[in-house]
């Protein structure tokens, strides 16, 4: 499989796999969805909005649509995370190549997991907490239908504290179409107290990203972060089921 990194650590967004091979690369992990969910979850209901995730108050337990409500055929093939101060790549990931192209045995478990690809785990340094603005840049292609109002709404959390939500547009596809775009995360403020809390208590940072077409969600995918990594070389070790 194919894979790229830079020296910090973490992808995002949707549709990216790696294999598990050394502590420096990205390494693959099925994550079951989890089945319990919260009272006020509107799981798989048809017609989930952007005001209802807005008005979600912690991350979710499940997902709120199924795999198959990508009816675009979006797929998302490079993901890469930079300090705009410093112009650093923190993380560079590219989708790898379809099964029947690599040496992936027969029956990967991925390949039976109608959840495999929506779970990244992201292993960052404490420095990553310090920085201000990040641009993740993210390349996918669409299917043969239109993609209108492509947007994303990602929610960032640490425990049931809600951290930020980021609103990105991605516009309009045209069919077929392969695209780029790069989001700027405008780091939320943390006290020094905040930010201790989440260095010691890896994973339990988490954020949902739902992705909208024309005000319909089609895609959620799910992140969890750990803030305790040491040096930036074995940073690089990210979880990543995609
Ligand atoms: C401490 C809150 C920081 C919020 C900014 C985080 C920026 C990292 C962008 C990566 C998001 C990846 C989401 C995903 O993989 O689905």
């Amino acid at each position: 499989m194919s894979t790229v990194h830079g020296s910090v650590g973490s992808h995002a967004s949707v549709g990216l796999s790696t294999n598990s091979d050394d502590g420096d690369t990205l390494g693959a992990a099925s994550v079951s969805d989890k089945k319990k969910e919260s009272p006020s979850e509107p799981q798989f209901a048809s017609n989930i909005t952007p005001e209802d995730v807005l008005k979600l108050k912690r991350i979710t337990d499940g997902y709120l649509c199924q795999p198959g409500a990508n009816v675009y055929d979006i797929d998302f093939t490079r993901f890469c995370i930079r300090d705009l101060e410093s112009g650093t790549v923190l993380f560079e990931i590219a989708k790898p190549l379809p099964p029947e192209l690599c040496d992936s045995p027969p029956g990967d478990t991925n390949e039976l997991d109608p959840n495999a690809g929506r779970f990244v785990r992201y292993q960052f340094t404490p420095h990553f907490l310090k920085l201000r603005t990040v641009g993740a840049t993210v390349e996918f292609v669409v299917g043969e239908k239109p993609v209108n109002n492509f947007r994303m709404i990602e929610r960032h959390f640490f425990r049931d504290r809600l951290l930020k939500t980021f609103d990105f547009e991605f516009g309009f596809c045209i069919p077929y179409s392969k695209n780029t775009c790069e989001h700027i995360y405008d780091f939320p403020a943390l006290s020094s107290e905040g930010m201790e809390e989440m260095i010691n208590h890896p994973f339990e940072t988490r954020s949902d990203s739902f992705y909208f077409v024309e005000n319909r969600l089609i895609m959620h995918n799910k992140a969890d972060y750990a803030y305790n990594g040491g040096t930036i070389q074995s940073n690089m070790h990210n979880e990543v089921s995609k």
